[in-house]
């Protein structure tokens, strides 16, 4: 390593699998995904106690591929279910740990990123990060306005995967993110659509909680006066409704898979059903864009597609044959979390950006869990 390069472990924990990486500087030397037994973790009944087993996998893993973390600068963790935040990076601190443990905002695999983080960091003496964790909030409060009083709108999307991206396109039109105004789509098992203007993502849709498109394996919007007369049916418990919106709604619900690949196919073979429910998807995610583009009054840069569903070139038809007069359509696909990760923890390690302190103001620490 030359002097001024900093080696930062980063790590992405997902429902059944853990991805990592090690970076020097913005270059990968080492990623994994490391997959764990499905019934390894279902013997865990929460996803904090995971914790343990994840940690000491990762270990062995870089053991393994005879990566010396001693040699470590810092350790980033992708960040949880926390109190609503604006983004950045922000320092793993005791509270930070208190509200992961707890899953301040509900459970979430994320929610390891940062304490699994700040344990091997602290052995090390060294810093451990989140970046833009799942919980960044920089609505504007007349899009947190939802109809009901005491029922606020919240954000919860794919914050990570979509600032890094929205940076991304704006250092290829040669400007700063703060100079853009994007529409970012992350295709995802779940979907969400950020309205970022000029840096800030001032309106989206909770990707997780039923709000938005429908995606592989959430609801999304749905008609809230049936939604609340299925509820009272006695037909069905509230973790059976809970699933219906996130798990077994969308693709799994009307298909039975969330695989996007596997409904092609379905349609290639002639199913009529898959073709409407997988037309219906590209519908939602299309109009859902035509709303964001109108949070902008029309002055939309670009619209940008990402996350898995971005590799089908039909969806991105389908999508783009709504709303290609809006903008120029930008297609990325996959995630680049792990790089987005690393660049975060190295804007502050290399003094461009100060890390963030958790949490950030007197009313956010005032805040309640509703979990
Ligand atoms: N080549 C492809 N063509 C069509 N769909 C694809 C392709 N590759 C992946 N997908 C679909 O993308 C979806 C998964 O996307 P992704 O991997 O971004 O989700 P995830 O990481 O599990 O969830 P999330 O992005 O919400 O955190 C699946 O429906 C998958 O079938
Ligand atoms: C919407 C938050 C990220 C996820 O899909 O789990």
């Amino acid at each position: 390593m030359q002097v001024n390069e900093f080696r930062i472990l980063v790590l992405n924990p997902g429902s059944t699998s853990t991805k990592i990486g090690v970076f020097d500087n913005e270059r990968s030397i080492f990623e994994k995904t490391l997959r764990h037994d499905i019934d390894k973790i279902n013997q865990y009944s929460t996803i904090i106690d995971q914790y343990e087993f994840r940690k000491q996998t990762i270990l062995e893993t870089l053991d393994e591929e005879g990566i010396n973390i001693s040699k470590l600068n810092a350790v980033c963790g992708r960040g949880g279910l926390l109190r609503p935040i604006e983004g950045g990076t922000y320092t793993v601190n005791n509270q930070m740990l208190e509200d992961l443990k707890k899953g301040f905002a509900g459970q979430h695999a994320s929610n390891l990123g940062g304490i699994i983080a700040y344990e091997i960091a602290s052995g090390l003496n060294i810093p451990a990060y989140i970046v833009d964790p799942v919980v960044v909030d920089e609505m504007e409060e007349i899009a947190k306005v939802s109809g009901i009083p005491s029922i606020k709108r919240r954000s919860i999307f794919h914050a990570l995967n979509q600032k890094a991206v929205a940076r991304r396109v704006a250092s290829e039109f040669n400007k700063k993110y703060e100079e853009m105004n994007l529409v970012v789509t992350h295709m995802g098992g779940g979907i969400t659509i950020g309205v970022h203007k000029q840096g800030r993502v001032i309106d989206v849709n909770n990707g997780l909680h039923g709000d938005g498109p429908f995606s592989p394996e959430r609801a999304g919007t749905v008609p809230a006066g049936d939604l609340v007369s299925m509820c009272y049916s006695g037909d069905f418990f509230r973790e059976e409704m809970m699933k219906k919106l996130v798990g077994q709604g969308g693709l799994v619900g009307y298909l039975g898979t969330n695989d996007a690949v596997e409904v092609e196919k379905m349609i290639e073979a002639g199913d009529e059903k898959a073709a409407l429910i997988y037309a219906a998807m590209a519908y939602q995610i299309a109009k859902e864009i035509g709303c964001a583009s109108a949070v902008l009054k029309g002055k939309v840069d670009a619209i940008v597609l990402t996350g898995g569903l971005a590799y089908s070139k039909k969806f991105i038809q389908d999508i783009s044959s709504y709303i290609d007069w809006i903008a120029d359509v930008l297609v990325i696909p996959g995630e680049n979390e792990l790089q987005a990760l690393a660049e975060g923890a190295l804007r502050v390690l290399k003094n461009e950006e100060k890390a963030k302190s958790y949490p950030n103001t007197k009313q956010e620490l005032a805040l309640e869990s509703q979990f």
